[in-house]
């Protein structure tokens, strides 16, 4: 359903499900002089694949950050499978991909993930569990270096999986990949939700909207809607998730600019080159550093990475 009052649409927020995976309430994060999220209250079911969408810089990644517990909160709440975000309770339940693929460069595929399966406490087993998943069984050995983008993006992937977390938290995990290999991740994901994992996943690429089963617009820092790819086409009388959002945005009164990008583009040509986040694939599970870190520099950091990398991105 859409709530049309105030500056937005979506649903969900005064009335949040009991069996929510994530919680967000007035959440306002002011990132130097911007205010990257303002006044967001939302909640995420659990079991289920719900799409974070809006332009270049609307606030999606500070909106996982906050989520998986490293990005300080200017005002507001969110609880995550019960706990506040951050709890150390958190770190093995949630896999967060950051925009950065994050393994060990110098260790093959196999080591990278026995190294965060170490770290984890997963059983050795999962190793080969994520390797399928994944599908990168045939480069277990291959150094993570010399792998392709689209196998360095699957590996972070595998790495976030180990441990079987309940919760994905994944900054657009399909940037810089083909059509195909788009797709097979797309696979990936509904499994796992299909598994029974709820799954937080960020896109440029309006084509994915439709995979999802729910999902936020953003815009500004704004929620502008927040339902299934069903409902908001249905609500605006659309008959695509691209032509609902223009719809959408064209209604809110604080909107700027044009949204209009064909199916399978990205909301924003520039945005889709990515930058570097400041922190680690599973980052927040184990506490490891990105991948220029040696294994051992990482373990020594573990105790303080994620407030380090809090603090750190304040100030950048
Ligand atoms: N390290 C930082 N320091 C200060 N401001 C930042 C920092 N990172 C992002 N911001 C600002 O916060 C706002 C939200 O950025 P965010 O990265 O969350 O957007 P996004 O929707 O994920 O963008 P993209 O799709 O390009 O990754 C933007 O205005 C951005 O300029």
């Amino acid at each position: 359903m859409m709530n049309n009052g105030g500056h937005g649409a979506h649903r969900a927020d005064k009335t949040p499900s009991p069996n929510a995976a994530i919680l967000v309430d007035g959440l306002t994060i002011k990132r130097g002089h911007q205010t990257a999220l303002d006044s967001i209250t939302l909640s995420v079911p659990t079991g289920r694949i719900t799409g974070l969408l809006g332009p270049s810089g609307c606030g999606k990644s500070t909106l996982m950050r906050s989520i998986v517990g490293v990005q300080q909160l200017t005002a507001g709440t969110i609880t995550v499978l019960g706990s506040p975000a951050g709890s150390a309770s958190l770190r093995k339940q949630i896999g967060y991909v950051t925009q950065a693929p994050s393994v060990y460069d110098d260790l093959t595929v196999r080591q990278n993930l026995r190294y965060f399966g170490r770290i984890l406490g997963a059983p050795a087993s999962d190793v080969d569990r994520v390797l399928s998943i994944t599908n990168l069984e045939d480069k277990a050995t291959t150094l993570a270096g010399s792998l392709s983008g689209g196998q360095r993006s699957r590996a972070s992937l595998a790495a976030a999986l180990m441990g079987t977390p309940q919760l994905l938290v994944l900054d657009e995990p399909t940037v810089g990949l083909d059509p195909v290999l788009r797709n097979e991740l797309w696979d990936v994901f509904h499994s796992l939700r299909d598994a029974g994992q709820t799954i937080v996943v960020s896109s440029h690429v309006m084509d994915e909207a439709e995979r999802c089963d729910d999902l936020i617009l953003l815009r500004d820092g704004r929620l502008v809607a927040h339902d299934s790819p069903e409902h908001l086409t249905a609500a605006t009388g659309t008959s695509s998730v691209e032509d609902a959002f223009i719809t959408l945005v064209t209604k809110d009164s604080r909107a700027g600019a044009h949204l209009g990008t064909p199916l399978g583009t990205p909301l924003d040509a520039t945005s889709a080159d990515t930058t570097a986040d400041s922190t680690a694939t599973v980052a927040s599970r184990t506490g490891a550093t990105p991948s220029k870190a040696t294994p051992t520099e990482a373990t020594a950091t573990s105790a303080t990475a994620v407030e380090a990398a809090s603090n750190d991105e304040e100030q950048s």
